[in-house]
């Protein structure tokens, strides 16, 4: 067992009232004199059998200084004297002396070899480190973030220390905010307000005999914790101790919490991540998020984090996440050196199932608070390279919520000495000692990289693992950054947001972003087209922004002006599909067809005369912003709502979500203006498709079968309808929609599995290609010898099924190219007719500006409905009469 001792002063040692702690640098060893040598090695004999490590010290500090390095000699702590000792070679007195003796290191008992330490259906045990990489690319980066500007990136291994501020410092000489002090230890970065806000100092690089490139066999380290780190040991320890399985209560409580992933990445701008563990983008991390994905080295506790920078693993035949290769440097860590150099704090979120986490936190999801990327260096893992990053409360005057309740901080940052530097005899680098066992030289591409130097020996060797123990200088040092201890929000501003200094700013993304509860703090999506309320169920708060009306003059794009002549087109189409255009009844009329597919699509775009009629588009649109017509994201499941905002009248829709219907008596005029408007459009097309019936027998034809429902779509700013169709059963098939206010964009494209030919099963889909689809030709030959098989042999069929995908060259994955695209303007009605085009083709609509809504109309067969969808009211007939040829002609 490794002895106690009490405390050094060293390790409660204060340091200077900035806190300031750069770390110091030792030397790696050097080559000394033969008589150097044995002097020394007499002495640490000695020094070894003396029975405390006190004594050891002191006859070490005792030893004339001409046997000491000058600056060894100098330092008088106990810290110094350890490192230095350790990076002396330890010679024996002679060969045929065997080794001395290396006190055994008591392994680090981080939950005794019987226990395993469960926390939600994780199961840990602590002795496998490989049980906790067991949940993918936690900290990988987010979709949206991007490779950022062009910065000067710090090279990749070097690590953070207070020369290399000083370096990013001097590179940022053109920045006015900072004035340099160019003495040779010192710095100040100025700010533009009068008092100087920084200042550390740099310490110099110290050989124990002033050759900067030592040989390698004199560094020396072992892997044992040795008896002169009683102190740092059992601190250690203490901050390692194995987290309880039933976690005590925080201290405090969350200033910001969410309930769920949408809520969190809808509500906070500095954390918009879905899937991944890092939110970076513009070349910047804003936030990590901290769940059940660990790694057996990861820490957490009231001011520092240390992690594994996310990525590069892959599910293992057990299905185990693992590193499948070393790691790389990715877009993840360029942003977080870009905030390193450039003082960007990151906030840190934790889920509730963290294992790291020393409390239960109590909410799904908690913002811890803003922290500092202080290190990111380079380890192994089970054999592949992985990189670290260690975070630094930036706050340190703020009390951390999720320190376990009446406990206090073991160990403050910047409370103990600094952590160990030293400089490889290898690359020439230095690197900070991250484990109490030895020093290591972080650096990837060094031969010596994560390998300790034997104390006996010239050996190296790979450290174990399941056994490191982080040395407490290197995890509780202070990193002064020039904006130590800001109070920054955590809360989104948008419940404050007034909204009508710009026309539609009230509709911008910002307002439909959630909002933190200004009450109880939870992240709030704006599910409700009227304003914010809060969901949690002890709380009441709500906001309904006031909403300055679009006026329907405000939509008018002078680049492509109304009139009361035809309008101008602005859809596009593939080769492959049929376009005609007409003009008729202040419509120009598009209407496409789709070879092979039965139907027809049709933009009839309005001019002035149609958007400006009394009930007409322009009115409409203005209704419907003054009119609570009970818009709402509706759920999809599993906590994800719709990204628009929708609601139904008339015959009840099961749209992608259930949604809930009223009659056509409870709408607002917009509703069944569009009805009547969107009847009179379809059965006008259907007549002039079939010229041999006149428009009353069509509307004889069509009465009974008329649109029953009408489904309001809100579109605020970037919101949308992905790609989608409207084939369900007992729908259609015709539907129409009515769009009003913004420009949008429809896109109109073949299914996947249509294109592609193959589900997602990898088996080839038999049915008749449509042309267009990949490999259409080939495809299209296979059809008869298909089915033939079908009839002859089953067996070879299915063989057959699954062989051609790899022997056309066909894939599952992969989207078709859009087919049409159709900008529909306010005003502009789109027809779609036919059940094939619903079933082989989808569509999506997007919009750029502020506000649009989309009034769409289909038939339902009631017949089509369960009888729990059925409606509880009855749907009325259309009673409009609207006729759009009655308008005034072009020109007239
Ligand atoms: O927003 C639009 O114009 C289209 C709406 C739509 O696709 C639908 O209601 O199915």
């Amino acid at each position: 067992m490794a002895r106690k001792s009490p405390r050094s002063k060293s390790l409660n040692a204060k340091h200077q009232a900035t806190g300031n702690t750069p770390p110091q640098r030792s030397s790696a060893g050097s080559e000394s004199s033969a008589a150097e040598k044995d002097e020394r090695a007499s002495l640490i004999v000695t020094l070894r059998t003396s029975t405390s490590n006190q004594k050891l010290i002191q006859s070490f500090m005792a030893t004339p200084t001409r046997t000491l390095p000058p600056r060894a000699a100098k330092r008088k702590n106990y810290d110094d004297v350890f490192a230095a000792f350790h990076a002396y070679k330890r010679p024996r007195k002679d060969e045929s002396e065997s080794p001395p003796k290396v006190q055994p290191f008591v392994q680090y008992d981080r939950g005794r070899s019987d226990q395993h330490t469960s926390f939600d259906q994780h199961e840990i045990d602590w002795d496998d480190t490989s049980s906790l990489s067991s949940v993918p690319d936690d900290l990988s980066l987010d979709g949206e973030a991007d490779d950022g500007p062009s910065l000067q990136y710090r090279p990749f291994d070097e690590p953070i220390t207070e020369a290399s501020i000083e370096q990013n410092l001097q590179q940022q000489t053109a920045s006015p905010q900072l004035t340099e002090d160019r003495s040779p230890t010192s710095f100040k970065a100025v700010s533009p307000v009068p008092t100087p806000v920084f200042e550390c100092h740099i310490p110099e690089k110290v050989y124990l005999s002033g050759n900067p490139t030592p040989p390698a066999s004199v560094a020396s380290t072992a892997e044992t914790v040795p008896d002169e780190a009683d102190d740092l040991k059992s601190l250690a320890e203490q901050l390692l101790a194995p987290r309880n399985p039933i976690k005590p209560e925080p201290s405090g409580q969350p200033e910001v919490w969410a309930d769920t992933r949408m809520e969190l990445c809808e509500t906070l701008y500095y954390y918009r991540s879905y899937h991944g563990g890092c939110y970076a983008t513009g070349g910047f991390a804003r936030a990590f998020m901290f769940a059940n994905s660990s790694h057996s080295r990861d820490y957490m506790d009231g001011s520092v984090i240390i992690a594994r920078a996310g990525g590069g693993m892959k599910r293992d035949d057990s299905g185990q996440m693992k590193m499948s290769k070393d790691q790389t440097e990715g877009a993840t860590v360029s942003s977080v050196r870009n905030n390193m150099r450039q003082y960007n704090p990151v906030v840190i979120i934790t889920a509730d199932n963290n294992p790291q986490a020393q409390i239960q936190p109590p909410h799904p999801y908690c913002v811890l608070d803003y922290f500092k990327v202080t290190n990111v260096w380079w380890e192994k893992s089970e054999g592949k390279k992985i990189l670290r990053l260690r975070f630094e409360k930036l706050n340190s005057k703020k009390t951390s919520w999720w320190q376990p309740k009446d406990t206090a901080e073991i160990a403050k940052p910047g409370t103990l000495d600094p952590p160990i530097v030293q400089v490889c005899p290898k690359c020439n680098r230095d690197s900070q000692q991250t484990y109490l066992q030895g020093w290591m030289c972080l650096q990837p591409d060094c031969e010596n990289f994560w390998r300790f130097s034997s104390p006996a020996s010239n050996d190296l060797r790979d450290p174990e693992e399941g056994i490191l123990m982080y040395d407490p200088r290197f995890l509780k040092q202070h990193t002064p950054w020039p904006n130590d201890d800001s109070n920054l929000p955590l809360g989104s501003l948008n419940a404050e947001l007034t909204g009508n200094s710009i026309l539609g700013e009230d509709c911008s993304r910002a307002h439909w972003s959630g909002v933190v509860c200004p009450d109880c703090g939870r992240c709030n999506s704006r599910l409700d087209w009227t304003g914010w309320k809060c969901r949690n169920p002890q709380c009441s708060f709500e906001k309904t922004p006031p909403h300055a009306l679009i006026p329907s003059s405000s939509l008018h794009d002078p680049f492509n002006p109304l009139s009361t002549s035809y309008m101008y087109s602005r859809d596009l189409h593939s080769p492959l599909v049929d376009m005609s255009v007409s003009f008729a009844d202040n419509y120009r009329i598009n209407r496409f067809t789709i070879p092979g597919v039965n139907g027809f699509i049709t933009h009839m775009i309005a001019n002035k005369t149609v958007v400006e009629e009394p009930e007409g588009p322009d009115a409409m649109f203005e209704l419907l912003q003054e009119n609570d017509i009970g818009l709402a994201r509706r759920s999809m499941g599993h906590d994800h709502f719709t990204r628009h905002y929708v609601v139904n009248y008339g015959m009840p829709y099961k749209f992608i979500a259930a949604t809930a219907s009223s009659p056509f008596t409870e709408s607002a005029a917009p509703i069944t203006l569009a009805r009547s408007r969107l009847n009179w459009a379809a059965q006008y097309l259907l007549s002039k498709e079939d010229t041999s019936k006149s428009l009353s027998m069509i509307r004889d034809e069509w009465k009974p079968k008329e649109f029953n429902e009408v489904l309001a779509l809100g579109y605020l700013e970037d919101q949308k309808i992905s790609y989608h169709d409207d084939g369900e059963t007992g729908l259609g098939p015709t539907i129409a929609t009515l769009s009003l206010g913004a420009t949008g964009t429809m896109r109109i494209r073949m299914k996947a599995r249509h294109f592609n030919g193959v589900s997602k099963a990898g088996v080839y889909d038999s049915e008749a290609p449509l042309p267009g689809c990949a490999e259409y030709d080939k495809r299209l030959q296979l059809q008869q010898e298909l089915r033939d098989l079908e009839a002859s042999d089953r067996k070879a069929y299915t063989q057959r099924l699954k062989a051609i995908p790899r022997e056309l060259g066909l894939k599952s994955g992969g989207n078709a190219k859009d087919a049409i695209t159709m900008t529909l303007s306010h005003g502009d009605i789109v027809v779609m007719h036919g059940a094939e085009l619903q079933k082989f083709y989808e569509h999506s609509v997007d919009h750029t500006g502020k506000l649009r809504f989309a009034l769409t109309c289909r038939y339902i067969d009631p017949e089509s409905l369960s009888e729990n969808d059925k409606p509880s009211y009855e749907v009325m007939p259309d009673e409009g009469d609207y006729d759009g040829t009655r308008l005034p002609m072009p020109g007239a």
